[in-house]
């Protein structure tokens, strides 16, 4: 909040060159993305056989990438992974996850290749705006009626919607 202040004050509309230095509110971001990713699996049709590691995929088999659990994997986020912790964001996100494996690879909420999702800038700059103009005048904080329970409707949401208190700055 206090990043968002310091950038647009209580009534300036976020710029682009703002949004950009909203390094807090990024972290915040792909943390989120990391442990509840909305797409949680991405696939690909194999085109031609292939050796992937230890592995020979057979043409026209289907590949199922689970980017949730690549997520939520200890070997790559650390024994804290099923934890909330946006800091892990604080240098970028291939240092995020490199710290404990040599995989870039491991944050995929987007998809990743050349079919990675056409929408993430827009997404994100969308979603950081959205929360810079809410935290411009509000403070707010999870309801005591909020129950935690991510589930797969489509994307991943809260099974019982999310419940939170606005304050007015
Ligand atoms: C938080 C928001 C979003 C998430 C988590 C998300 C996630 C994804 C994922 C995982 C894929 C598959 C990528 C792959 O196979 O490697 C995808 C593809 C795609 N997304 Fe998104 N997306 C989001 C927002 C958007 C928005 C806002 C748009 C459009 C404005 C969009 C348009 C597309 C399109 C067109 C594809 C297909 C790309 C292709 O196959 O070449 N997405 N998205």
């Amino acid at each position: 909040m206090e990043q968002v202040l310091e950038l647009f004050g209580n009534n300036r509309t976020p710029t682009l060159d703002g949004i950009s230095r909203l390094t807090i509110l990024s972290m915040v971001i792909n943390e989120s993305l990391r442990l509840y990713p909305p797409v949680f699996h991405i696939t690909r049709e194999v085109q031609r056989e292939v050796k992937l590691g230890k592995l020979i995929l057979p043409k026209e088999i289907e590949v199922y990438i689970p980017n949730l659990a690549v997520h939520h994997d200890p070997e790559t986020w650390g024994e804290d992974a099923h934890l909330f912790k946006p800091e892990r964001f604080a240098d970028g996100i291939a240092k995020a996850s490199t710290a404990y494996s040599n995989s870039s690879a491991a944050f995929l909420p987007f998809g990743l290749g050349p079919r990675t999702c056409v929408g993430i800038n827009f997404g994100i700059t969308e979603e950081k705006i959205a929360l810079s103009m809410i935290l411009q005048r509000h403070r707010f904080r999870l309801s005591d009626k909020y129950v935690h329970s991510p589930a797969h409707v489509l994307t991943i949401c809260p099974k019982h919607g999310l419940q939170i208190i606005l304050e007015e700055l």
